[in-house]
Protein backbone atom coordinates (compact mmCIF):
# COMPACT_ATOMS: atom_id res chain seq x y z
CA UNK A 1 0.00 0.00 0.00
CA UNK A 2 1.66 3.33 -0.97
CA UNK A 3 0.68 6.09 1.15
CA UNK A 4 1.21 9.97 0.43
CA UNK A 5 -0.09 13.26 2.46
CA UNK A 6 0.79 16.75 3.47
CA UNK A 7 2.63 17.73 5.98
CA UNK A 8 3.73 21.34 7.15
CA UNK A 9 6.83 22.37 9.08
CA UNK A 10 6.31 25.16 11.94
CA UNK A 11 8.81 26.91 14.65
CA UNK A 12 9.85 29.77 15.40
CA UNK A 13 12.90 31.60 13.14
CA UNK A 14 15.92 29.79 13.02
CA UNK A 15 14.95 26.73 14.86
CA UNK A 16 16.34 24.56 12.07
CA UNK A 17 13.31 24.07 9.69
CA UNK A 18 15.73 24.45 6.75
CA UNK A 19 18.52 22.25 7.99
CA UNK A 20 15.80 19.40 8.50
CA UNK A 21 14.19 20.04 5.15
CA UNK A 22 17.58 19.79 3.18
CA UNK A 23 18.43 16.84 5.57
CA UNK A 24 15.43 14.83 4.73
CA UNK A 25 15.88 15.15 1.01
CA UNK A 26 19.52 15.14 0.61
CA UNK A 27 19.53 11.25 -0.57
CA UNK A 28 16.14 11.78 -2.32
CA UNK A 29 14.75 14.01 -4.64
CA UNK A 30 14.82 17.82 -3.53
CA UNK A 31 12.19 19.98 -5.44
CA UNK A 32 12.88 23.12 -3.51
CA UNK A 33 10.77 26.63 -2.66
CA UNK A 34 9.65 28.18 -5.83
CA UNK A 35 9.54 25.07 -8.09
CA UNK A 36 5.64 24.72 -7.21
CA UNK A 37 4.61 27.74 -5.50
CA UNK A 38 1.12 29.15 -5.04
CA UNK A 39 -0.30 32.36 -4.30
CA UNK A 40 -0.03 30.93 -0.53
CA UNK A 41 1.48 27.68 -0.35
CA UNK A 42 4.77 26.43 -1.40
CA UNK A 43 5.99 23.03 -1.44
CA UNK A 44 9.03 23.11 -0.13
CA UNK A 45 9.85 19.95 -0.97
CA UNK A 46 8.87 16.51 -1.81
CA UNK A 47 9.89 13.28 -0.63
CA UNK A 48 9.51 10.07 -2.17
CA UNK A 49 10.83 6.01 -1.43
CA UNK A 50 9.25 3.28 -2.16
CA UNK A 51 6.56 3.29 0.28
CA UNK A 52 5.69 7.14 0.56
CA UNK A 53 5.40 10.35 -1.07
CA UNK A 54 5.93 13.17 2.27
CA UNK A 55 5.01 16.38 0.71
CA UNK A 56 6.54 19.51 2.46
CA UNK A 57 4.64 22.50 2.78
CA UNK A 58 5.71 25.66 3.95
CA UNK A 59 3.82 29.33 4.38
CA UNK A 60 5.66 31.81 3.21
CA UNK A 61 5.76 34.34 5.86
CA UNK A 62 6.47 32.63 8.55
CA UNK A 63 9.70 32.76 6.68
CA UNK A 64 10.18 36.19 6.71
CA UNK A 65 10.06 37.46 10.28
CA UNK A 66 9.98 41.24 10.94
CA UNK A 67 10.58 42.32 14.13
CA UNK A 68 8.33 42.00 16.83
CA UNK A 69 6.34 38.91 17.59
CA UNK A 70 3.82 40.61 16.37
CA UNK A 71 4.78 40.78 13.40
CA UNK A 72 6.30 37.34 12.30
CA UNK A 73 3.41 35.71 14.05
CA UNK A 74 0.74 37.62 11.43
CA UNK A 75 -2.36 35.24 11.18
CA UNK A 76 -1.28 33.99 7.44
CA UNK A 77 2.10 32.88 8.81
CA UNK A 78 0.51 29.77 10.47
CA UNK A 79 -2.39 29.09 7.22
CA UNK A 80 -0.20 26.04 6.56
CA UNK A 81 -1.44 23.98 9.80
CA UNK A 82 -4.63 23.92 7.77
CA UNK A 83 -5.28 21.45 5.28
CA UNK A 84 -2.79 19.33 5.90
CA UNK A 85 -2.36 15.66 7.00
CA UNK A 86 0.30 16.53 9.94
CA UNK A 87 2.16 19.49 11.40
CA UNK A 88 5.83 19.27 12.35
CA UNK A 89 6.62 21.59 15.36
CA UNK A 90 10.19 22.51 15.76
CA UNK A 91 11.59 23.85 18.67
CA UNK A 92 15.19 24.07 19.58
CA UNK A 93 16.47 22.20 22.66
CA UNK A 94 18.78 24.29 23.69
CA UNK A 95 16.58 27.59 23.99
CA UNK A 96 13.83 28.05 27.20
CA UNK A 97 10.24 28.09 25.55
CA UNK A 98 9.20 31.31 24.86
CA UNK A 99 6.45 33.93 23.86
CA UNK A 100 6.77 32.88 20.01
CA UNK A 101 6.83 29.20 20.55
CA UNK A 102 3.62 29.71 23.33
CA UNK A 103 2.06 31.76 20.43
CA UNK A 104 2.45 28.97 18.09
CA UNK A 105 1.34 26.37 20.35
CA UNK A 106 -1.67 28.02 20.62
CA UNK A 107 -2.54 27.63 16.80
CA UNK A 108 -1.75 24.51 16.64
CA UNK A 109 -4.81 23.06 18.87
CA UNK A 110 -6.68 24.02 15.30
CA UNK A 111 -4.12 22.22 13.40
CA UNK A 112 -5.47 19.54 10.86
CA UNK A 113 -4.45 16.06 11.54
CA UNK A 114 -1.97 15.22 14.59
CA UNK A 115 0.87 17.56 15.57
CA UNK A 116 4.47 16.55 16.54
CA UNK A 117 7.05 17.82 18.62
CA UNK A 118 10.34 17.94 16.49
CA UNK A 119 13.17 19.15 19.65
CA UNK A 120 15.95 20.02 17.38
CA UNK A 121 19.31 21.00 18.17
CA UNK A 122 19.91 17.89 20.70
CA UNK A 123 23.49 17.97 19.45
CA UNK A 124 24.23 21.09 21.61
CA UNK A 125 22.47 19.70 24.94
CA UNK A 126 23.12 16.95 27.46
CA UNK A 127 20.53 13.80 27.37
CA UNK A 128 19.20 15.01 31.07
CA UNK A 129 18.65 18.74 29.49
CA UNK A 130 16.65 16.97 26.59
CA UNK A 131 14.38 14.62 28.87
CA UNK A 132 13.63 17.98 31.49
CA UNK A 133 12.97 19.99 28.00
CA UNK A 134 10.09 17.32 26.77
CA UNK A 135 8.99 17.39 30.01
CA UNK A 136 8.44 20.69 29.38
CA UNK A 137 6.71 20.72 26.20
CA UNK A 138 4.31 17.93 27.40
CA UNK A 139 2.61 20.13 29.46
CA UNK A 140 2.09 22.57 26.95
CA UNK A 141 0.57 20.63 24.42
CA UNK A 142 -0.80 17.25 23.42
CA UNK A 143 1.62 16.44 21.16
CA UNK A 144 1.15 12.94 19.27
CA UNK A 145 4.69 12.26 18.58
CA UNK A 146 7.99 13.87 20.54
CA UNK A 147 10.70 13.52 18.62
CA UNK A 148 14.23 14.66 19.49
CA UNK A 149 16.50 15.20 16.54
CA UNK A 150 19.84 17.22 15.47
CA UNK A 151 19.11 18.10 11.74
CA UNK A 152 22.43 19.35 11.33
CA UNK A 153 23.86 15.87 12.65
CA UNK A 154 21.63 13.71 10.85
CA UNK A 155 20.08 12.34 14.52
CA UNK A 156 16.44 10.43 14.34
CA UNK A 157 15.78 12.26 11.44
CA UNK A 158 15.35 8.42 9.93
CA UNK A 159 12.60 7.43 12.82
CA UNK A 160 11.37 11.06 12.25
CA UNK A 161 10.65 9.78 8.57
CA UNK A 162 9.23 6.33 9.70
CA UNK A 163 6.67 7.56 12.50
CA UNK A 164 5.15 10.19 9.49
CA UNK A 165 4.69 7.01 7.51
CA UNK A 166 2.60 5.08 10.18
CA UNK A 167 0.50 7.78 10.46
CA UNK A 168 -0.22 8.80 6.65
CA UNK A 169 -3.30 7.16 4.93
CA UNK A 170 -3.08 5.20 1.60
CA UNK A 171 -2.38 7.82 -1.44
CA UNK A 172 -1.20 8.29 -4.91
CA UNK A 173 1.98 9.57 -5.54
CA UNK A 174 1.09 13.23 -6.46
CA UNK A 175 4.41 13.83 -8.36
CA UNK A 176 6.47 11.64 -10.56
CA UNK A 177 9.15 9.65 -8.78
CA UNK A 178 12.30 11.62 -9.90
CA UNK A 179 10.95 13.80 -12.24
CA UNK A 180 9.51 17.22 -12.27
CA UNK A 181 7.30 18.35 -15.26
CA UNK A 182 7.16 21.95 -16.70
CA UNK A 183 3.78 22.44 -15.10
CA UNK A 184 3.68 21.31 -11.90
CA UNK A 185 0.44 22.44 -10.27
CA UNK A 186 -1.45 21.83 -13.88
CA UNK A 187 0.14 18.09 -13.08
CA UNK A 188 -1.09 17.41 -9.95
CA UNK A 189 -4.55 19.26 -10.49
CA UNK A 190 -5.18 16.90 -13.52
CA UNK A 191 -4.15 13.72 -11.49
CA UNK A 192 -6.80 14.81 -8.37
CA UNK A 193 -9.17 14.45 -11.37
CA UNK A 194 -7.86 11.74 -12.53
CA UNK A 195 -7.54 9.66 -8.98
CA UNK A 196 -11.53 11.06 -8.83
CA UNK A 197 -12.37 8.94 -12.10
CA UNK A 198 -10.76 5.73 -11.07
CA UNK A 199 -12.22 6.38 -8.07
CA UNK A 200 -16.16 6.88 -8.64
CA UNK A 201 -16.49 5.10 -12.05
CA UNK A 202 -14.31 2.19 -10.81
CA UNK A 203 -13.27 -0.45 -13.66
CA UNK A 204 -16.24 1.28 -15.94
CA UNK A 205 -13.92 3.95 -17.83
CA UNK A 206 -10.41 2.59 -18.28
CA UNK A 207 -7.12 4.32 -17.55
CA UNK A 208 -7.23 5.61 -20.90
CA UNK A 209 -8.87 9.19 -20.40
CA UNK A 210 -6.45 11.81 -20.36
CA UNK A 211 -6.95 15.15 -18.11
CA UNK A 212 -6.31 18.56 -20.15
CA UNK A 213 -5.78 21.22 -17.71
CA UNK A 214 -7.55 24.09 -19.91
CA UNK A 215 -6.39 27.22 -17.59
CA UNK A 216 -5.79 27.76 -14.06
CA UNK A 217 -6.15 31.14 -13.25
CA UNK A 218 -5.91 33.19 -9.95
CA UNK A 219 -9.39 35.54 -9.72
CA UNK A 220 -8.74 39.24 -7.94
CA UNK A 221 -10.55 37.44 -4.40
CA UNK A 222 -7.39 34.87 -4.40
CA UNK A 223 -9.64 32.10 -5.65
CA UNK A 224 -8.50 29.79 -8.16
CA UNK A 225 -10.42 28.74 -11.61
CA UNK A 226 -9.46 25.24 -13.17
CA UNK A 227 -11.39 24.48 -16.46
CA UNK A 228 -10.19 20.76 -17.65
CA UNK A 229 -10.90 18.46 -19.91
CA UNK A 230 -11.59 15.24 -19.96
CA UNK A 231 -10.78 12.85 -23.17
CA UNK A 232 -12.26 9.96 -23.35
CA UNK A 233 -12.05 7.10 -26.26
CA UNK A 234 -15.24 6.36 -26.98
CA UNK A 235 -19.36 7.89 -26.56
CA UNK A 236 -19.98 4.98 -24.09
CA UNK A 237 -17.55 6.09 -21.66
CA UNK A 238 -18.24 9.72 -21.94
CA UNK A 239 -22.21 8.39 -20.96
CA UNK A 240 -20.56 6.80 -17.83
CA UNK A 241 -18.84 9.96 -17.19
CA UNK A 242 -21.43 12.32 -17.08
CA UNK A 243 -23.79 9.56 -15.35
CA UNK A 244 -27.75 10.42 -15.08
CA UNK A 245 -28.77 13.62 -15.29
CA UNK A 246 -24.69 14.84 -14.58
CA UNK A 247 -24.96 12.79 -11.03
CA UNK A 248 -20.96 11.35 -11.74
CA UNK A 249 -19.35 14.31 -13.79
CA UNK A 250 -20.65 16.19 -10.63
CA UNK A 251 -19.36 14.15 -7.70
CA UNK A 252 -16.36 13.77 -9.72
CA UNK A 253 -15.81 17.72 -9.85
CA UNK A 254 -17.32 18.37 -6.00
CA UNK A 255 -14.40 15.89 -5.03
CA UNK A 256 -11.50 17.18 -7.18
CA UNK A 257 -12.78 20.30 -6.43
CA UNK A 258 -12.24 19.58 -2.47
CA UNK A 259 -8.47 18.11 -3.29
CA UNK A 260 -7.54 21.27 -4.68
CA UNK A 261 -8.61 23.41 -2.27
CA UNK A 262 -7.00 21.51 -0.10
CA UNK A 263 -4.07 21.61 -2.12
CA UNK A 264 -4.01 25.32 -3.01
CA UNK A 265 -5.23 26.28 0.30
CA UNK A 266 -7.39 28.63 -1.56
CA UNK A 267 -11.24 28.12 -3.10
CA UNK A 268 -11.17 27.44 -5.96
CA UNK A 269 -13.59 26.36 -9.24
CA UNK A 270 -13.32 24.06 -10.91
CA UNK A 271 -14.76 23.71 -14.36
CA UNK A 272 -15.01 20.30 -16.11
CA UNK A 273 -15.97 19.19 -19.59
CA UNK A 274 -16.08 15.58 -21.06
CA UNK A 275 -14.93 15.54 -24.74
CA UNK A 276 -14.83 12.38 -27.18
CA UNK A 277 -11.45 11.65 -29.13
CA UNK A 278 -11.76 8.82 -30.76
CA UNK A 279 -8.53 6.59 -30.78
CA UNK A 280 -6.79 9.47 -29.16
CA UNK A 281 -3.84 7.36 -27.64
CA UNK A 282 -2.78 6.83 -31.29
CA UNK A 283 -3.01 10.18 -32.44
CA UNK A 284 0.64 11.78 -32.25
CA UNK A 285 -0.73 15.42 -32.47
CA UNK A 286 -2.77 14.80 -29.17
CA UNK A 287 -0.19 13.08 -27.56
CA UNK A 288 2.02 16.09 -28.04
CA UNK A 289 -1.36 18.27 -27.58
CA UNK A 290 -1.68 16.76 -23.61
CA UNK A 291 1.74 16.88 -22.89
CA UNK A 292 2.41 13.71 -22.74
CA UNK A 293 5.95 12.51 -24.28
CA UNK A 294 7.91 9.45 -23.87
CA UNK A 295 9.81 10.53 -20.87
CA UNK A 296 7.19 10.02 -18.84
CA UNK A 297 6.37 6.67 -19.01
N1 LIG B 1 23.84 22.56 16.36
C1 LIG B 1 22.79 22.53 15.57
N2 LIG B 1 22.51 23.58 14.80
C2 LIG B 1 21.43 23.52 14.00
C3 LIG B 1 20.60 22.37 13.93
N3 LIG B 1 19.63 22.62 13.05
C4 LIG B 1 19.84 23.85 12.57
N4 LIG B 1 20.92 24.42 13.14
C5 LIG B 1 21.47 25.74 12.87
O1 LIG B 1 20.51 26.73 13.24
C6 LIG B 1 20.55 27.84 12.33
C7 LIG B 1 19.18 28.09 11.75
O2 LIG B 1 18.82 26.97 10.94
P1 LIG B 1 17.80 27.10 9.72
O3 LIG B 1 17.62 25.76 9.19
O4 LIG B 1 18.19 28.18 8.82
O5 LIG B 1 16.50 27.58 10.52
P2 LIG B 1 15.06 27.92 9.96
O6 LIG B 1 14.11 27.52 10.98
O7 LIG B 1 14.88 27.40 8.60
O8 LIG B 1 15.16 29.48 9.94
P3 LIG B 1 14.24 30.51 9.13
O9 LIG B 1 14.57 30.31 7.69
O10 LIG B 1 14.70 31.83 9.65
O11 LIG B 1 12.85 30.22 9.48
C8 LIG B 1 21.60 27.47 11.30
O12 LIG B 1 22.80 28.10 11.67
C9 LIG B 1 21.73 25.97 11.42
O13 LIG B 1 23.00 25.50 11.07
C10 LIG B 1 20.94 21.26 14.77
O14 LIG B 1 20.30 20.22 14.80
N5 LIG B 1 22.05 21.40 15.56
Amino acid sequence: MFKSGFVSIVGRPNVGKSTLLNQILKTKLAIMSDVAQTTRNTIQGIYTDDEAQIIFMDTPGIHKPQDGLGNFMNTTALNSIYGVDMVLFIAPANETIGRGDRFIIERLKEADGPVFLLLNKCDLVSKEEVVKKLTEWKELFDFKEIIPISALEDQNVDTLISTIKKYLNEGMMYYPKDQMTDHPERFVMAEFIREKILYFTREEVPHSVAIVVERMSEQEDGSVEVIATIVVDRKSQKGILIGKQGSMIKKIRQNAQREMKRFLQTPVHLELFVKVENNWRNKQKYLKEFGYNEDDY
